[in-house]
């Protein structure tokens, strides 16, 4: 039995701006930014949506950016580019402690008070405002839709800036292949990991969220087992290039996106905040190979509606 095929690719210029206002009537739209260590590229992300969004076109209700342990000067950067900024690390403390964007993202359930919620990253170089209407597009004007997936070109740059090749690292060879092996019905979804998302907050509310970079596989796969895949959206939203890290700094992540996909799969019960895997790589060093051993924590937050005390920003 084939499962329903995930809805056709639309454009972000498939929903004007005037209809998503009117559509969206008094429903309040949180744009979230979680950032570690942005202090090159927040303060363009956050000045670009805050002239559009809300100094423009009174689109988005809050602009919020989640730091997330950063150490350089992105909490500064941030708010001085007019965004709400809250550190992960101050929200719900009595919850213990936890890293990760994915950790970002949960925390923002307890602060934020939107209704729809989108995600941007903080990383962005090549991108465009019209990002927050594709995005929650599909959410406020289509009551079956519970997820919204960005798709987009991404070139990988170089170490100057000039194009290489197509990017996905980690999509192409982790994402991907866990899709045609376990969830074969969502091999449509074009960019399985992309970092730029919309969902209804009820609905991430009540999901288990990995605290590190598994956040994205585990709500689409969540979001496919409860609703279908028919109730995920995809938006072209053009072009997007973002800051690409060296491949080495991408194992953990892979480990992460594998441990997400593991847990929904029956492969391992759903591990609680602390557990972390050893990920040994090597260098060569004078004395021969020396192993450097990173650690990717892949525990994961209940679903926020389950926590004691859990309300939404503002109440
Ligand atoms: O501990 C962290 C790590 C990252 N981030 C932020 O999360 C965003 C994406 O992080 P990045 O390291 O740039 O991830 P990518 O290499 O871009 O990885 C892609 O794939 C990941 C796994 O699905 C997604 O989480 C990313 O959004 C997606 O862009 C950026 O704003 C980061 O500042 C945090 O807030 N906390
Ligand atoms: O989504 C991915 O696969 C990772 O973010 C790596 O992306 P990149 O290869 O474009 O840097």
């Amino acid at each position: 039995m084939t499962e329903p095929a995930v809805p056709p690719i639309r454009r972000w210029s498939d929903y004007p701006v005037e209809s998503l206002l009117a559509a969206k009537g008094d429903q309040r739209l949180s744009v979230v930014i979680p950032a570690r260590d942005e202090q090159d590229s927040v303060g363009d992300v956050v000045a670009a949506l805050r002239h559009a969004w809300v100094e423009q076109t009174p689109l988005i209700d809050e602009l919020v950016v989640i730091d997330s342990d950063s150490v350089d000067d992105t909490v500064e950067v941030a708010r001085a580019a007019g965004a709400i900024v809250h550190s992960a690390k101050d929200i719900r403390p009595d919850l213990g402690p936890a890293e990760g964007k994915g950790e970002a993202l949960w925390k923002a359930l307890h602060v934020v008070t939107g209704d729809v919620l989108a995600f941007i990253d903080a990383d962005l170089v090549e991108w465009g405002s019209h990002f927050v209407p594709g995005l929650v597009g599909p959410l406020l004007t289509d009551p079956t839709v519970q997820l919204v997936k960005a798709v987009y070109d991404r070139p990988l740059l170089d170490a100057a800036g000039q194009e290489a090749e197509s990017g996905g690292r980690v999509t192409e060879l982790v994402a991907r292949p866990l899709i045609a092996l376990h969830r074969p019905a969502l091999c449509g979804i074009v960019q399985p990991l992309a970092g730029e998302w919309a969902i209804r907050r009820d609905v991430f509310a009540s999901l288990s969220v990995p605290t590190g970079y598994g956040v994205e596989i585990a709500a689409l796969i969540d979001i496919a087992d409860r609703f279908g895949a028919g109730a995920i959206a995809q938006v072209d939203l053009g072009r997007r290039a973002h800051r690409n890290r060296r491949h080495d700094t991408l194992g953990p992540m892979a480990v992460q996106v594998l441990a997400a996909a593991e847990a929904r799969c029956g492969v391992r019960p759903v591990p609680a905040v602390p557990t972390h895997v050893e990920l040994t790589q090597f260098v060569r060093g004078a004395a021969g190979f020396e192993p450097h051993v990173r650690r990717p924590a892949i525990g994961e937050r209940p679903p926020a509606c389950d926590v004691p005390g859990y309300r939404r920003g503002g109440e």
